[in-house]
């Protein structure tokens, strides 16, 4: 997915997020208390399976309901593997692995008629006259490329390879989205991060007539350092880009010599909260990334941008770095800006009781699951 696609993406996925915060947050004016990271999550889940799967089947409540908690299990039944020592994994995965075996295959058994409906009308030859309203689904531009080769034109195989992109779509996104609510709203500076946030919300979207194009949500500079920023205080992970010499030696620097066998990685975390690379590291400082732009253009000082959510640096890694860095931020960093900015401006929210704090499962950040918070539609 390149920057380009995101164009015409961008009113789709603004469409389906102005719904799904509608019928799932509600529209009453009176506070409610919600669990935030499910709440969250749905949210999340209707946009990603609108991109991936299409119209009617995206807003089918049960399909909705069982990818988010498939994308649920399997990261969180990864991550309890992994807890073994390599011998014992052998034995204990396929028990653990149950419940997001289970959820997988409902959600196969859901979605292999809508890919064998989709495969019938490209064989009748009807695609191009429905291309108007579904060009803009995956499972659409996949059909195409699976005919090339009859063995690939399967319905199941093709279910299979939609659900394996769900825990990216879904969780991750939730993850990051989910936490950065609870940054902003957990902050001493929360007042302040909200005003800033809105009027930049505001201005942006009087200037190009609503947030729902691509150019409209780069322009949001500060909901994008806030997005950012949280990537690199609630980072998922502790240890990030797993790399695994398979022959020859790595020279890594120091004298230090890598030879086949050995995994490395990058202790993302410590990086991300080392204070020779930002000041005050374990602060969460929402415009700490757009703050020295804000008056840039005024300055006509041309020299340095500002980074962006979806630009991985040596010192910010949530994406990974290099040429395996993950090729699906284009499409996270607008979802989840589209679905910030909708709750600026539409939404008030308050956390209920203390944050709850950040534990780790070896080397991943266990998910705010109770956190709760209260919400409301704005007047
Ligand atoms: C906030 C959400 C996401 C986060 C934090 C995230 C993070 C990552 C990370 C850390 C990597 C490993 C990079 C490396 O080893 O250097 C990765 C790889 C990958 N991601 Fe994501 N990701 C997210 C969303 C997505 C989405 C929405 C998709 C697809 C629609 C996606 C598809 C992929 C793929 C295919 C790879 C493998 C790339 C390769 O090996 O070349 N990710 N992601």
């Amino acid at each position: 997915m390149a920057p380009s696609d995101m164009r015409r993406l961008a009113p789709v996925t603004a469409e389906e997020t102005d719904l799904a915060f509608r019928d799932i947050w509600g529209t009453s004016t009176g506070w409610k208390t919600i669990k935030g990271w499910d709440e969250c999550g749905r949210i999340i889940s209707r946009a990603s399976q609108r991109f991936l799967i299409g119209l009617p089947s995206s807003r089918n409540e049960a399909m909705l309901e069982t990818s988010r908690l498939y994308a649920n299990a399997l990261l969180v039944g990864g991550a309890i593997i992994n807890c073994f020592p390599p011998w014992m994994r052998c034995v204990v995965a396929p028990l653990i692995a149950i419940r997001a075996r289970y959820f997988q295959a409902r959600y196969v058994k859901m979605l292999v008629p809508v890919v064998e409906e989709r495969i019938r009308q490209y064989e009748a030859g009807l695609y191009k006259e429905r291309d108007e309203v579904r060009k803009d689904d995956f499972l659409h531009r996949m059909i195409p490329m699976c005919a090339k080769d009859a063995e690939q034109l399967n319905a199941e195989r093709i279910a299979l390879r939609i659900a394996s992109l769900l825990t990216p779509l879904i969780f991750a996104i939730c993850y990051v989205f989910a936490h950065c609510v609870l940054d902003i709203h957990s902050s001493h500076d929360r007042v302040e991060i909200l005003a800033g946030l809105e009027e930049e919300c505001r201005r942006v979207s009087a200037e190009f007539g609503g947030l729902n194009s691509s150019a409209s949500l780069d322009a949001l500079k500060r909901i994008d350092s806030t997005i950012r920023e949280s990537m690199r205080v609630s980072d998922v992970m502790v240890t990030n880009i797993f790399r695994d010499v398979t022959s020859g030696v790595v020279d890594v620097g120091n004298g230090l010599r890598v030879g086949p066998g050995v995994r490395m990685l990058f202790p993302t975390q410590d990086i991300h909260m080392d204070p020779d690379n930002y000041d005050d590291p374990t602060r969460f400082d929402a415009f700490r990334f757009s703050r020295p732009f804000q008056d840039k253009e005024n300055l006509g000082d041309g020299s340095e941008e500002q980074e962006f959510i979806t630009t991985p640096t040596p010192t910010f890694m949530p994406w990974g770095y290099g040429r395996h860095a993950c090729p699906g931020r284009y499409f996270a960093a607008q979802s989840m800006k589209q679905a910030l900015s909708y709750l600026v401006l539409n939404y008030d929210v308050e956390l209920v009781g203390p944050r709850p704090k950040r534990k780790a499962l070896l080397n991943m950040m266990i998910p705010p699951v109770d956190a709760k918070i209260r919400i409301r539609r704005k007047a």
